[in-house]
């Protein structure tokens, strides 16, 4: 898909941090150096435009979190009150331009009802990025979350994709109640290896962090993963070969959700 027009509120010239340090094991803050001079430099840019892939991302929860919600509300910045559950999944294009280079994320929504289970998992293939959403208001979705993630993990294919946990209905939910839905979420993040990010579709809280932070995150290894030597695969800030584990070792340890 071509971008024509990005709206300014899409072009991101600074990384996006994570919701809080201590949340995440995703610890870089910034571009690398090689991907700036890449999309500084005329030729790499023009080569990058040609190549850079689409970042792939599945969203996967139980019914009714609150998964189609995120999706309208950042691609159509739309909610509606009204339940309509997904059937299989549907899928969404958004454009970003980051450094002043086109990128896309490609979002698939699947329906969290069991019937369309195995439709949903075809899909996860291949993906760059899973999002594991529950309903901060309601305690079981969250324990579902580890399932979610393993299924998606499980299906994923070769690729060692990025893993956010996504809390929804901010909303409803105010002081005491919040902060225990907030540290048994930061347990199940650490648990799994995530970033945990709390949203409200309804007001739209951190909805467009979440995503821009998804776009600096994969747009940044895209960038290096396409120009330079297949040998040499950036993952994080660390240069590797193959698989690896995207966590790096520095850790904010005076965070009070730690
Ligand atoms: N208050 C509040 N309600 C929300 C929020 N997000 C979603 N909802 C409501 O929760 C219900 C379910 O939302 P959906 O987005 O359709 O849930 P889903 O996860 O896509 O459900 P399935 O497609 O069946 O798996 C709807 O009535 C939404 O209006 C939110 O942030 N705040
Ligand atoms: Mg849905």
């Amino acid at each position: 898909m071509h971008c024509d027009q990005v709206s300014k509120d899409r072009q991101i010239e600074n990384f996006v941090k994570p919701y809080e340090m201590c949340c995440t094991p995703y610890y870089k803050l910034d571009f690398s150096e090689v991907t700036r001079k890449l999309c500084r430099d005329k030729n790499s840019r023009n080569e990058i435009v040609a190549n850079l892939k689409v970042c792939k991302i599945i969203i996967v929860g139980d019914v009714s979190v609150g998964k189609t919600s995120i999706v309208n509300r950042f691609c159509r910045k739309m909610f509606d009150s009204s339940y309509k559950s997904t059937i299989g999944v549907d899928f969404e294009m958004e454009c970003f331009e980051i450094l002043g280079i086109p990128y896309n994320l490609q979002i698939w929504d699947t329906a969290g009802q069991e019937r369309f289970k195995s439709i949903a998992q075809s899909y996860y293939r291949n993906s760059h990025v899973v999002v594991v959403v529950f309903d901060l208001s309601k305690s079981e979705t969250l324990s579902n979350t580890r399932k979610w993630f393993l299924d998606a993990m499980h299906t994923c294919g070769d690729m060692l994709p990025y893993v956010f946990l996504v809390g929804t209905k901010k909303d409803l939910l105010g002081g005491f109640a919040y902060k225990n839905a907030e540290l048994s979420a930061v347990n199940v993040a650490k648990s799994i290896n995530a970033e945990y990010w709390p949203v409200s579709s309804k007001n739209g809280e951190n909805i467009d962090s979440l995503f821009a932070r998804i776009a600096v995150l994969t747009f940044d290894d895209c960038v290096k993963n396409e120009l330079l030597r297949p040998r040499e695969i950036y993952i994080g800030s660390n240069m590797i070969s193959g698989k690896a584990n995207r966590s790096d070792s520095k850790k904010n340890s005076k965070c009070t959700k730690c």
